[in-house]
């Protein structure tokens, strides 16, 4: 059971050339991390897995069921790169909030909130207002909105993007500690920073993975001779140079 976007075919507009074409991809278990040059359509990508955007050809699904189904939307939560805060709304009540857009009963909303802030190590700012959060703070508050509604999958667009390094080891325990519970999707240009702690790896380039499977398949396309620690920038830069 898991998300398949099965031969999608998607453009903006009519008259412009397809970002993805005939694109087929089974999300995997834990944690996927998904890299590509600017303009690559990793955002897209994930704007079709998560329900915004319907591809012009091809289907979305979760275990057989819709992306425009009920069910298909409590399943997946989406991250976008940029979380607009609901300045008058204190963290908990954006949770909540989210929870309810999700098909959550107000009540059940309200009630998992805190549980789902606590997961993130949010308590203490769960009554700020989310006008007043950090960029990293907000980012985690993102994450609680996926957990308030127990969604199976996490697609996250470059959630680490202008993070300062201790948030970064903040976000990637969180993410470690959440990846058992829920099938992650998370694109980034940090590659350094997560490839080794991903269990799998897909590279887009001009709309085609060039590779997809686990972290090791990944790292094997290191060079001969890279440094210890460019290990991923090594096999990530041979993939875009052979792409
Ligand atoms: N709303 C839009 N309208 C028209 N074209 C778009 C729109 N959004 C993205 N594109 C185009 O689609 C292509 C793929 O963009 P996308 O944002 O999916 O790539 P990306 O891999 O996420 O890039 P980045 O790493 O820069 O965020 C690019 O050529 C981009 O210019």
């Amino acid at each position: 059971m898991t998300l398949v976007l099965d031969s999608c075919t998607f453009a903006y507009g009519r008259r412009r050339a397809a970002v993805l074409k005939d694109f087929t991809y089974r999300l995997p278990d834990g944690l996927t991390i998904l890299l590509g040059p600017n303009g690559a359509g990793k955002s897209t990508m994930l704007q079709l897995a998560a329900a915004v955007t319907t591809p012009q050809r091809g289907t979305v699904t979760w275990d057989g069921r819709d992306a425009k189904s009920k069910d298909y939307r409590r399943t997946v939560a989406w991250m976008p790169q940029n979380i607009t805060p609901l300045p008058s709304l204190t963290a908990r009540e954006y949770v909540a909030y989210v929870g309810w857009l999700k098909g959550m009963s107000k009540g059940d909303a309200w009630a998992n909130a805190p549980r789902a802030l606590a997961r993130v190590e949010m308590t203490e700012h769960a009554d700020t207002r989310t006008g007043r959060l950090s960029g990293g703070q907000l980012r985690r508050v993102g994450v609680a909105c996926a957990l308030v509604h127990d969604a199976r999958v996490l697609l996250l667009d470059e959630p680490t993007a202008g993070m300062d390094p201790r948030q970064r080891r903040v976000f990637r325990d969180l993410l470690a500690s959440v990846k058992g519970e829920v099938r992650v999707l998370l694109s980034t240009h940090d590659v350094t920073d997560l490839a080794e702690e991903a269990d799998h790896v897909s590279v887009l380039v001009g709309g085609r993975l060039v590779q997809s499977g686990s972290t090791s398949e990944f790292l094997a396309h290191t060079p001969p001779g890279t440094a210890q620690g460019r290990a991923a920038e090594g096999a990530y830069t041979t993939l875009l140079e052979s792409a």
